[in-house]
Order: C-alpha cells, then structure tokens, then sequence
C-alpha cells in the first residue's frame, strides 16, 4: 500500500530524522535522486533549465543542478523570485551551471521544477505563469522537485495557476495531491526513491497493483461454489431492468462461486444474459441492493438486513437507510450525489471535501462507504484506502452498477475475513486496471470481460 502523508506528518518525519541522523544531509540525497533522474530523461550533454525558489526546495533543484553540471549537462538556472537558496547557488555556479534572468531563448531539452515543495502557497508568481507558457510552447518536458510549484500538498484542488509536470520525485511519503484528482493530473508519473526518510503509518493509503494481485481471491483444488463465495443480489425493478443485469455482469466477471437473483427482473430475462444465475432466495454470504430500484424502498432493504450477512448498498438503498443498524462488514457504494444527500449537504462540498465527506458518512451509518468518482475513496470512518487510478473512458453510465456488482461477489468471497475498506478498495481498484488495461469506449459489460481477463494474468 503507498502511504499518503499531508505536509505535517513530512515535516514531523524530517524532525525524527534529523534527530536520529545529525550528520545527514538528506538534501544531498533528494538533490541525487532528481539529478539521477533528470539524466534518464535527456540525452547526455543536453540543456536542463532549473528553476529554482528561495525555500529548501530551490536547494534541491540546485544542488540536482550542480550534480548535473559535473555530468556534462549544459545546466542553466533561474530564479523567479528575488530570493534564493545562497548555498545551493553557490554550489551549481561552482560547477559550473550558469545563471539566466530569461529563458525564452534557449533551446531547452528539461525544465527542472524546484520553486515551491511543501512549503508551497497555491498559486506561482507571474514570471513564472511565463515559465509554464514557454514549456507548453516548446514541449519540454518538465521534472517536478517534490510537487509540481503552484498546488497545495494537501489538496486536490487545483484553485490557482500552477506549472504542470511530467514527472514527479517526492520525498518520504505520497502527497495528497498526486494521489486525487484533478491536482494528481498536474503531477505526471511520481516516483518515491528511498531517501531514508521513515513516514510512520497514516490514515491514508493508496492501494497499488501489487496489492490488488496479492489480496484477489484466488481459487484452490478444494475450492466449490459455495466456498468461493454465494452472493443474493435483490437490484432492478420492473422500469430499470438494466441495473441489475450490470449488477451480474460485475458479480460474474469478477468470480462469484455462485449468484442468487432474488428481485423483480423476469427470470427469463435474467437467465437469457446469465444462464448460471440461481433464481430466487437461499442461503448466502452476502447481499447486494439497490441498484435500479428506482427509488427507495425501506421494506425491501429491511428484509435483506435480516439475513444479517455483509451487504453492498448501492444507489436507492442508501436512501433508504434512516434508522436502520446494518449487518457487520457493510459497503456503501453512493457517487458525489448520493453521498451529498446522506449527509444532508451539497454536492459541491463532497467534491471539495471527499476525505472528510467519506469519513462522516461511514461514522454517520456505521459502515463502511466507497465514494465513486475520477478518484476513489473508501473509508470505515478512520482510515481511508484510495482506489488505484482508473481509466476516464469508464466514466460512463453502468460502471458503477458493474462496481456493485464486483464488491458483492468479494464480500461473499472475503468478508469473513478481510475489512469492507479492503474490499471495497480491492473492487475499484480491478475495475480501474482493467479499464486501464484495455483503453477506449467499450459498454461496460465488456469492460467487465476484459477485467475478468485481467484477474486472470494478474494472479
Ligand atoms: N521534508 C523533507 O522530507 C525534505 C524536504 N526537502 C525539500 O524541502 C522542501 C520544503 O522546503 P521549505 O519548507 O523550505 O519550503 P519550499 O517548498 O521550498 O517553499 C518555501 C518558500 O517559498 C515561498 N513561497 C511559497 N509559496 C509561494 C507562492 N505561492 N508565491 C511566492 N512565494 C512562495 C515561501 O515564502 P514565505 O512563505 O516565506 O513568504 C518560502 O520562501 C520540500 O518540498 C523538499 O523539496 C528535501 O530537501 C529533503 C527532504
Ligand atoms: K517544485
């Protein structure tokens, strides 16, 4: 799991550091991995323009400049703001670096970002904006020293002008912004090279595809239907027939032993797409409702919190939940929308706030609640585990019934065991890597083959 730290917890981590390493100097060691990183990115001998802040940062970006220079590269550096990093100037003119006061002449092969890190205001000085002009002018690719100058670590805002990187080297831990849209968009690929800075354990996580393959549920030669997991799903209604059959596509792709269809979609309907949907109640691991009731239904909802088995709430269903104690290992599955209403605000402040939006809501009903979106956050009121990043093309209606549907069949498969945070986190993220893995427009149905095809490589 990647570990998101907010600036607090960077800071409070290069206190223990310092204290524990006093003869560290662990800007030397940042200063190393973006020079080592600048040198893959350009061809030996080439032009580095390294814009560099007055704070720690800018020494990063100069002292990545000085090593650069002793490697051959012709390294020119720029200070936008009348302040600088004296040391780590000294240090790059030394070597032979020289300083510029504009850059529109030159031929530049990469643009070194080192004005603002995590002690960074949103926002960039107006020469700078000049910076970001020039780069989108001449496609120069731009390496970003710890975030890309102009956004807020702690955000995934983007509330100002900032200067858009390809790829990032951060320090300690992830940020914020580099794991949510829209800043994550601004920061290109970023890489964590181990500096020796030791973030102890957050509250955020982000699960990677590493974890995914080694969390799936895999089958074994004992394995049966009912030991790999019997998943009740009471979705659709007599107008949105579609919901529920997306429901089964999601259950089914992602390796359910066995599905029982206990709503109102004719039978024939359902077993004409799913022939091996078992129709009508029994026994089961988990239950999956709401999707296409087309509104909420108390009733309905309560008769499935009966059975008391871990349940997936999706859509109606979470409308639905007003005095209701829901079964242990529960996941609610509501979009921006949905969540709004649960917690009785606007949308708006979901997206601005889907940290704190999550957490409230899983407080609030006592289970655990997976926000859908372009980023997505699941939380069981004190934690928080992002999903891996999806592909845009599955923003489309569907995607989320199909979601439903693959977190039912895991929490038929794993709920005994495993936390509904995981296993909601686990049931995005195959969703995301499989749009990942197969990019363009596809119905969602077949995005749900391609992801079955996936599991099946990946484990
Ligand atoms: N912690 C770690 O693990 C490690 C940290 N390291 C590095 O240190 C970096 C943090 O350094 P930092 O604290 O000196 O802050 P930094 O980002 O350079 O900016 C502060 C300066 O910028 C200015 N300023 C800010 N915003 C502005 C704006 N919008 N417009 C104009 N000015 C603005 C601000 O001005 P002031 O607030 O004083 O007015 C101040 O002068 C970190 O990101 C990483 O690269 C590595 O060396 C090793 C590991
Ligand atoms: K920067």
């Amino acid at each position: 799991m990647r570990q998101v730290a907010c600036v607090a917890q960077i800071r409070a981590a290069e206190e223990a550091f310092f204290q524990a390493n006093p003869d560290v100097d662990l800007m030397q060691r940042a200063a190393a991995q973006v020079a080592e990183m600048a040198d893959s990115m350009i061809v030996p001998g080439g032009t580095v323009l390294v814009a560099a802040g007055p704070g720690n940062n800018g020494g990063d970006g100069l002292y990545a400049a000085s090593r650069l220079a002793k490697l051959g590269f012709q390294v020119y550096v720029w200070l936008p703001l009348n302040k600088t990093h004296e040391a780590g100037l000294s240090a790059a003119l030394q070597a032979g670096s020289t300083l510029v006061d504009s850059f529109d002449e030159l031929d530049v092969d990469l643009v070194i970002d080192a004005v603002f890190g995590i002690g960074g205001r949103p926002g960039i000085p107006a020469n700078m904006v000049g910076l970001a002009d020039f780069v989108e002018y001449t496609g120069a690719p731009v390496l970003a020293v710890d975030i890309p100058s102009g956004l807020d670590a702690d955000s995934h805002r983007v509330s100002a002008p900032c200067l858009p990187a390809d790829v990032t080297v951060t320090f300690g831990a992830f940020k914020f912004c580099q794991v949510a849209y829209p800043a994550k968009a601004k920061c290109g690929e970023v890489r964590l090279p181990d500096i020796g800075l030791k973030v102890p354990e957050t509250a955020i996580g982000q699960l990677d595809e590493l974890d995914v393959g080694g969390l799936w549920p895999v089958p074994d030669h004992t394995s049966d239907k009912y030991s790999r997991g019997v998943l009740g799903i009471d979705t659709g209604s007599q107008k949105y027939f579609g919901a529920a059959l997306l429901n089964l596509s999601g259950a089914l792709h992602a390796g359910a032993g066995m599905v029982r269809y206990a709503g109102p979609v004719p039978k024939e309907t359902v077993v004409s797409k799913f022939s091996s949907v078992t129709i009508g109640v029994g026994k089961v691991k988990a239950w999956l409702v709401g999707s296409g009731w087309g509104g909420p239904d108390k009733q309905r909802l309560e008769k499935r919190v009966s059975d008391d088995v871990p349940m997936v709430i999706d859509a109606e269903a979470i409308d639905s939940l007003e005095g209701l104690k829901l079964p242990e290992n529960s996941l609610l599955t509501p979009h921006a929308g949905e969540l709004a209403r649960l917690l009785r605000v606007e949308r708006f402040e979901v997206e601005d706030d889907p940290i704190g939006s999550v957490k409230n809501a899983a407080n609030k009903v006592g289970a655990t609640v997976l926000l859908k979106g372009a980023t997505q956050f699941v939380s069981d009121g004190e934690n928080v585990i992002i999903a891996t990043e999806g592909s845009a093309w599955s923003a489309q209606a569907g995607s989320g019934d199909v979601l439903a549907g693959i977190c039912g069949t895991l929490l038929a498969a794993m709920g005994g065991e495993y936390p509904a945070i995981l296993i909601g986190a686990l049931g995005a993220s195959i969703q995301a890597m499989g749009g990942r893995a197969n990019p363009g427009p596809h119905t969602p149905e077949e995005a749900a083959k391609a992801m079955a095809e996936l599991i099946g490589r990946l484990v």
